[in-house]
């Protein structure tokens, strides 16, 4: 069996290192490349990767898909801190590498994925909505990706079936209390030792409370996204925003 040639960016990160052990134990991939801060991105090419799993930083996300996208290298990324400008700028570099496909999954967890289709699947029947996002106190962004992505397309079902924007009386408030305004949907951050990444989504209406919540108790509960993802990308060139175009979730 011929096997996928993959690279990890960021291999020696929480999520890096773990996608470095998931990837050498996958019988159908062999590690080629594990790239590390300082590390220069001429050893993908050296090295002959197929694949480059991306887990580092916003900051150095876009430079590593860059180089990628030049060489042909298909990505699977975990990097938060997306906006509509850097997709549209990683578009442009994949529009002049046909062929090359790029996964950006805001998260990994299949429980998560599935959160947020439930969530977008509940959002037109409830009046009011909340996302409270809880992380290790190490990670750079908030709110997180997740949280942010579920908020989006929660606002999106609502937006859909004509919902108006919720009810909120707040009139006086400290800055922050009322969390990140992420397109009429209130997303709170914590930050807490001791956690590593959870998600609640509060429905209410009427007499009735609905609760969504995902919990990954461990970073091992993203490698079979992660492994998924690395096996689908080569065969759908340009951007796929989300693991769950790879899971077959309507049929
Ligand atoms: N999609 C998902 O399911 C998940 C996504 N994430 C996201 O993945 C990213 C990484 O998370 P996590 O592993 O916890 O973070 P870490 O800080 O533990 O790891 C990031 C690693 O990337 C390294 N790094 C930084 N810049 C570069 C660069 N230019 N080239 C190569 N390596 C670099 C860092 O090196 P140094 O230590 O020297 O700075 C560090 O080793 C975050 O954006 C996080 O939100 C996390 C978990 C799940
Ligand atoms: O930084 C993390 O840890 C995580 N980041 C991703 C995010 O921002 O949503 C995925 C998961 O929540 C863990």
């Amino acid at each position: 069996m011929k096997k996928l040639r993959v690279a990890v960016i960021g291999a020696r990160g929480r999520m890096g290192a773990e996608a470095v052990r998931a990837v050498a134990e996958a019988e159908d991939m062999e590690l080629v490349a594990a790239i590390g801060r300082g590390d220069a991105l001429t050893e993908l090419v050296d090295a002959g990767a197929e694949v480059a799993v991306e887990l580092t930083h916003p900051d150095a996300v876009m430079g590593n898909l860059e180089f990628c996208a030049r060489h042909g290298i298909h990505g699977v990324v975990g990097t938060t801190g997306w906006t509509s400008e850097r997709l549209d700028e990683l578009n442009g570099w994949l529009a002049d590498s046909p062929g090359t496909g790029v996964l950006i999954a805001p998260n990994f967890g299949i429980g998560a994925v599935l959160t947020m289709r439930f969530a977008q699947q509940a959002a037109r029947f409830f009046e009011s909505v909340e996302i409270v996002e809880l992380h290790h106190p190490d990670k750079a962004d908030a709110p997180s990706g997740t949280a942010v992505r579920t908020a989006q397309l929660i606002a999106g079902a609502r937006r859909e079936a004509g919902l108006a924007a919720q009810p909120d009386a707040t009139s006086a408030s400290l800055a922050g209390a009322r969390g990140a305004d992420v397109e009429g949907v209130p997303v709170h951050a914590v930050r807490l030792r001791g956690l590593v990444a959870h998600q609640e989504v509060l429905f209410g209406d009427e007499g009735e409370i609905f609760t969504l919540r995902h919990d990954s108790m461990n970073r091992g509960s993203f490698m079979p996204g992660v492994l998924l993802g690395v096996r689908r990308v080569g065969g759908v060139p340009g951007l796929t925003f989300g693991l769950e175009h790879f899971m077959e979730l309507d049929g």
